[in-house]
């Protein structure tokens, strides 16, 4: 079991306490000058991916005392406990697992005492072969024609991964057009629909509990679209398939247990594209490629399992994240990829680490009295750049960012990878460094203006720096780098979580949403005026009904 150590109560926080006393009156920069040696110290390589932390408000003695927080907090047992399959989601009563789905072919992973590894590979090869028919065009329609779109219905963990992914990983497409429709919005599955021909497209209804409004209200249109053309209930099994835990929803639905690709309650929603959830991704890239996805997260696995505090990937950027929500109060977190095809990589950690560590109670059912999870964000490099940046440069929020980057293009064209890239280290350069009033004043010197009109400007023209970046720089996104990115990220999540004594694996807030609309549904099913809420509520459903 993990253990219920309030932080705030350890000998460590009080030293990080002094320790933001000391750093407040430095720089970063400034820690620059003083150490010749500060990059080689605070960075590492992860196979082909070089993690540089040196650009943060950190000294020796502060890394130290991070350290020494997660080893008061017990994280190196609570690693264990999680890898080890020990039910850590508490308030749901399961184990977390989905380290297990990326575990190679004959590594046991005993859950109860169960070896589950070949339940695992069972489904793999399952997914394998459904893949492998697809793509070579032996898979046939109900009119005998081979499948060329595919459409991933779901949505949360169940859409965000496999979108993110598919996209990321795009110069690897096989010749399926893969589309995913999430929204409960008519307008998503309309539009998406206007795209395929019912004869030639396969739907994959991907949730966990299929039974998710959104996930079975756009479920019933395909099938109800399909039908249509098809004319033939029996059409429906060439053309539907379901990846899911809930074997009997699925058979409600129609959908033949054949075409059912399960995965297990032990497999969090928004840690589930290794599991059966991955079948688009399969699809989008090719079984091989998605083989390499999961090899690449599983020695990110071996990474944290094995490696020392100090010097494991993703126990550093958890502390550094911990280090600015509650010792410098930063609200938010930002993630910038200089690489357009993971555009989808920020939204995608918004659900992994919102909905993971967004939580107010901590593991022993009390309040917490200090901050938890930060809002997470970010849009791809250089859109951001002419977007939000000016906030993160000049605004009264202290918001450390991640700048991502691969050093090889998929697109070598002309010069745009040398012109990002520029950009990629301008940033991180500028945020630390900001810029004095005396070089502005200088450089407004030099560009002829007078003294007045100099001391008017110069004070907006200033930079106070001392930003914190994390760049984390690529050789290329493949799959296995990009499967370690995202499992990096994952145990992030996961460390944060045992830091602040919260239980990262369960989603309470989500629940109350669903509960409220389906009370509110049978209300707008008929015209009569509404009176049972508060009175901006009952004025705002009387007005759709008068305007619908
Ligand atoms: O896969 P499903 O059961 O349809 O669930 C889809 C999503 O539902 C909720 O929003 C949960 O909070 C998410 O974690 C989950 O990914």
């Amino acid at each position: 079991m993990l253990s219920t150590i309030n932080f705030t109560q350890t000998t460590a926080y009080q030293k990080l306490l002094s320790d933001k006393k000391r750093l407040e009156s430095s720089s970063i920069s400034a820690l620059f000058q003083t150490d010749s040696e500060r990059q080689k110290k605070y960075s590492l390589f992860f196979q082909d991916i070089f993690i540089d932390f040196s650009k943060n408000i950190l000294d020796a003695a502060t890394f130290n005392h991070l350290i020494e927080l997660a080893k008061e907090c017990q994280l190196e047992s609570a690693i264990q406990a999680q890898l080890q399959g020990e039910a850590i989601n508490q308030t749901e009563g399961r184990a977390v697992l989905h380290t297990a789905l990326r575990k190679p072919k004959g590594q046991s992973q005993l859950l109860n005492g169960v070896n589950i590894n070949a339940d695992i590979h069972q489904v793999r090869a399952h997914m394998k072969e459904f893949t492998e028919q697809v793509i070579s065009g032996a898979w046939k329609g109900y009119t005998n024609k081979s499948i060329t779109d595919v459409v991933n219905i779901g949505i949360g963990g169940s859409d965000l991964g496999p979108v993110m992914v598919t996209e990321a990983l795009k110069p690897y497409k096989t010749h399926l057009n893969v589309h995913f429709v999430s929204n409960v919005d008519g307008t998503h599955i309309a539009e998406t629909l206007k795209k395929v021909n019912p004869e030639t497209t396969l739907f994959l209804i991907a949730s966990k509990t299929f039974t998710t409004q959104e996930t079975m209200a756009n479920a019933f249109t395909a099938r109800d679209w399909f039908l249509k053309t098809a004319q033939d209930e029996s059409a429906v099994s060439k053309h539907f398939v379901a990846l899911s835990t809930n074997k009997a929803q699925v058979e409600k639905f129609g959908i033949d247990s054949a075409n059912m690709f399960a995965f297990w309650d032990w497999v969090g929603g928004r840690y589930s594209l290794w599991s059966a959830i991955g079948l688009s991704i399969c699809l989008s890239i090719g079984y091989d490629n998605f083989e390499s996805l999961l090899s690449g997260a599983h020695e990110m696995d071996l990474h944290l399992a094995s490696t020392p505090l100090e010097a494991n990937a993703p126990v550093i950027l958890a502390l550094l994240g911990i280090w600015y929500v509650n010792f410098w109060n930063s609200p938010t977190h930002a993630i910038l990829p200089y690489d357009q095809y993971m555009h989808r990589f920020a939204a995608y950690f918004q659900q992994g680490d919102m909905e993971s560590n967004g939580k107010t109670v901590d593991r022993t059912g009390k309040r917490v009295d200090y901050a938890t999870g930060p809002v997470i964000w970010g849009e791809p490099g250089t859109n951001g750049q002419h977007a939000f940046y000016q906030l993160i440069h000049q605004g009264t929020q202290m918001i450390p960012a991640d700048f991502i980057a691969p050093a090889k293009t998929h697109n070598p064209i002309g010069n745009h990878h040398t012109l990002l890239m520029s950009n990629f280290f301008a940033q991180t350069e500028a945020l630390m460094n900001g810029k004095s009033l005396e070089v502005v004043k200088t450089e407004l010197g030099k560009a002829g203006l007078d003294e007045s009109a100099i001391d008017k400007l110069a004070p907006f023209k200033v930079f106070e720096g001392n930003k914190p970046t994390n760049s984390i720089l690529a050789k290329e996104i493949n799959p296995a780098t990009l499967g370690a990115l995202i499992a990096m990220y994952e145990h992030k999540i996961f460390v944060q979580g045992v830091i602040w004594n919260i239980f990262s694996y369960d989603q309470w807030g989500v629940e109350l949403g669903k509960q409220l609309a389906n009370s509110i549904l049978p209300e707008l099913e008929n015209e009569d005026p509404v009176l049972s809420h508060d009175s901006s509520t009952n004025g705002l459903i009387n007005q759709f009904k008068a305007w619908r």
